[in-house]
């Protein structure tokens, strides 16, 4: 298992640790949502804070109920943060309506902040927390404001209409996804076959493969929203786009490995792994 660097944690000198924003839905289960990206950002070093943009009735067997906020309170807790405490990257999750993506949009785009897209779409039971209607503000809107998009299989057939069942496939999936304006495309191959969990990272001139090994741990929910938090993390303490996703990838591989049952059904990921004997 290889272990993920963390954020340096200022030595109580007065000075502020890095601060990560999540602007996604919350998962009541806590292994998904707001409540991964902030135990993510804790668990590498940032401080997280959260715009919650829906809340879902959510446990291991799938989403029970899920509530949108308004617009406007969308944009009142964005502000509250920006304008105070300062945003050094942003993750985006669940936006679930056309009006939140483009809301959300708007904000970013006046941001000098690294951003994460994590486009999602349905989770891991297949529940939609996504309008279908909202997909081409996703395409147009939201994507052009991303440093790193991180679409599932799933999502980037949603998004580009290319299904994915090889690595070429990863490739032709990234050009499109490139096309609607992310500047790198990372193609993640968690839901694709073979001893090997194979993520394709690209700006259309580098191309990154990041492999490691796929444990057959059914407790995977969350594995998208903590890989995305924890890129964002790095984002924000300096990292170049390659390094930030190398390391997240190795988070985000150990916590599935750590991952636990709850509840009858998909249990989450081991936010805090890395506290057993690395302190
Ligand atoms: N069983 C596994 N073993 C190791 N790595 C995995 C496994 N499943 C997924 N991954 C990795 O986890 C990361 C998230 O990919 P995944 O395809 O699961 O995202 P997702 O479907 O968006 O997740 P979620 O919707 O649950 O947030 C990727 O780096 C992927 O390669
Ligand atoms: C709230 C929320 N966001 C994202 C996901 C992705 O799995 C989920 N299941 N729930």
């Amino acid at each position: 298992m290889v272990l993920p660097p963390r954020i340096p944690r200022p030595s109580h000198d007065g000075s502020a640790p890095v601060r990560v924003l999540t602007v996604a839905g919350s998962d009541s289960g806590g292994g998904a949502g707001i409540q991964a990206d902030l135990k993510t950002m804790l668990a590498l070093g940032a401080h997280g804070m959260s715009v919650i943009t829906a809340v879902t009735a959510q446990n291991s067997l799938g989403v029970q109920g899920a509530w949108e906020l308004p617009a406007e309170a969308v944009r009142a807790q964005f502000r509250s943060v920006a304008d105070d405490i300062g945003v050094q990257a942003v993750k985006t999750g669940m936006l679930a309506t056309a009006e939140l993506v483009e809301t959300v949009a708007a904000l970013l785009a006046d941001l000098p902040a690294p951003v994460v897209v994590d486009p999602v779409g349905v989770s891991k039971h297949g529940d939609p927390l996504l309008a279908t209607e909202a997909l081409d503000a996703v395409r147009t809107k939201l994507l052009p404001t991303a440093t790193v998009a991180t679409p599932n299989l799933d999502e980037v057939a949603q998004l580009t209409g290319v299904r994915v069942e090889s690595e070429n496939d990863q490739r032709r999936a990234a050009g499109a996804l490139l096309g609607h304006g992310p500047r790198w495309a990372l193609i993640k191959g968690g839901h694709l076959p073979g001893g090997e969990a194979v993520d394709l990272l690209t700006d259309g001139t580098e191309e990154h493969w990041l492999r490691a090994p796929r444990h057959d741990n059914r407790h995977t929910h969350g594995t998208g929203c903590t890989l995305a938090a924890a890129i964002a993390t790095y984002l924000a303490g300096g990292y170049e786009v390659p390094q930030a996703v190398t390391a997240a990838k190795d988070y985000v591989t150990g916590a599935i490995a750590a991952g636990f049952p709850l509840g009858a059904g998909i249990g989450p990921v081991d936010h805090g792994w890395l506290r057993e004997g690395t302190d």
